[in-house]
């Protein structure tokens, strides 16, 4: 999959830019500090996620003093091209494919599959379960139709629950109900994201021994409430029955697949105690890299990589080692305040682009 085509009109600091790529090879993004890099890659990661990597107000993306967006792109898979569209307006979203207005979002994510790895994913393992749990629900919806709509499900239930156990006199029949069907969705949840997990980390341990030279064992234990055994649906049911009673107490659904958490360790120890900074990023480019792999064997194709500002704190043996370890067919884009000399990219096609106060120029080979 590669993205041939983006035009953006007002975003960021680009007031209108139009960019041809090739379909593969390594696309070097590089520029003096504040000129446009991380705006670019955050421009693709949202056509792909319909949400930007580093605000969740979206109109902050939209060029000071003016009241929309409007991003075109060209998306070209084995299979077929895609011409999609997204103008956004402070309260407003709206999506087009082929000019066809799009309804849902989750008939839009995806349709471009970016991976991002960027500086701020180190936090990953400080940050709130939160945090981890959309780092495998971003992914999940992207390979699982079935997923999404079981999560989409899950999440109004959950609120519809919540809102019936703030009245007192409500209606038990209703609330077991909603309960019955939130059990079912959770056991397809969970199984997904078990299963994901492991897939993700068996190859991310692989990546992480190549990618660093380094011997320690990487796993993750994914955390919840039941043990994940053949009777999950039975512990889950025991679950609710034991908590009833504080749910209706605290007017809030103690229990559930909302309160999970990944636990990355190293060694047997948690990461978030026991790695160095260096260890965090080697170890997440791993999972980045596994990502594109793992959507690679279900869907025949690479997506498109980016990588934001990746080689500064790289030293120069990993940083070879990560350009060695990208597949030839992959479109990757990197933003670098440096250069970056082509020896560093051995025989790989790589382009340039200058990035230049909210302009991008091609140079040429
Ligand atoms: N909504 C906006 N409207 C206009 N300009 C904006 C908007 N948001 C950010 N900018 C401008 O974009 C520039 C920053 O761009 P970006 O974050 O892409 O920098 P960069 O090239 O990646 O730099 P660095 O190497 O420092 O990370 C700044 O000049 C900032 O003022």
């Amino acid at each position: 999959m590669n993205l041939s085509f983006l035009r953006l009109r007002n975003f960021r600091n680009y007031s209108d830019l139009t960019c041809r790529f090739s379909s593969q090879g390594i696309h070097v993004l590089h520029g003096k500090n504040a000129q446009g890099k991380t705006n670019l890659i955050e421009a693709i990661y949202y056509l792909s996620h319909l949400r930007s990597f580093r605000t969740q107000n979206q109109a902050q993306m939209i060029t000071h003093g003016q009241n929309f967006f409007h991003m075109d792109a060209r998306i070209e898979t084995m299979r077929r091209k895609e011409d999609l569209k997204v103008i956004l307006m402070p309260e407003k979203k709206h999506l087009y494919r082929w000019n066809e207005p799009v309804k849902k979002y989750s008939d839009f994510i995806g349709i471009l599959n970016a991976v991002l790895f960027c500086p701020d994913d180190l936090m990953l393992f400080q940050q709130s379960p939160k945090m981890r749990r959309r780092f495998i629900d971003m992914e999940l919806i992207k390979l699982s139709r079935v997923y999404t709509f079981t999560l989409n499900r899950y999440q109004k239930l959950l609120r519809q629950r919540n809102a019936i156990l703030k009245n007192d006199r409500f209606d038990p029949i209703l609330l077991q109900t909603l309960t019955n069907q939130m059990i079912k969705d959770q056991v397809v949840i969970l199984s997904q994201r078990e299963q994901y997990l492991k897939e993700l980390m068996e190859k991310t341990q692989k990546f992480y021994h190549f990618f660093s030279k380094e011997k320690e064992e990487i796993d993750a234990k994914y955390i919840t409430f039941v043990p994940m055994d053949e009777n999950l649906e039975d512990s889950i049911h025991q679950a609710y029955q034991k908590h009833e009673k504080r749910d209706r107490l605290t007017h809030q659904t103690q229990v559930g697949i909302h309160k999970d958490d990944i636990d990355f360790h190293m060694n047997g120890i948690s990461i978030k105690d026991i790695a160095s900074q260096g260890q965090k990023r080697s170890l997440v480019l791993s999972m980045k890299l596994a990502l594109c792999q793992i959507i690679y064997e279900k869907q025949k194709e690479y997506p498109v990589l980016l990588l934001d500002d990746v080689f500064s704190e790289l030293d120069v043996s990993r940083s070879r080692q990560l350009i060695s370890i990208l597949p030839e067919s992959m479109q990757v884009f990197i933003s670098s305040t440096d250069k970056l000399d082509r020896s560093l990219f051995q025989n790989k096609d790589v382009r340039y682009y200058e990035i230049i106060q909210g302009h991008c120029k091609e140079e040429s080979r």
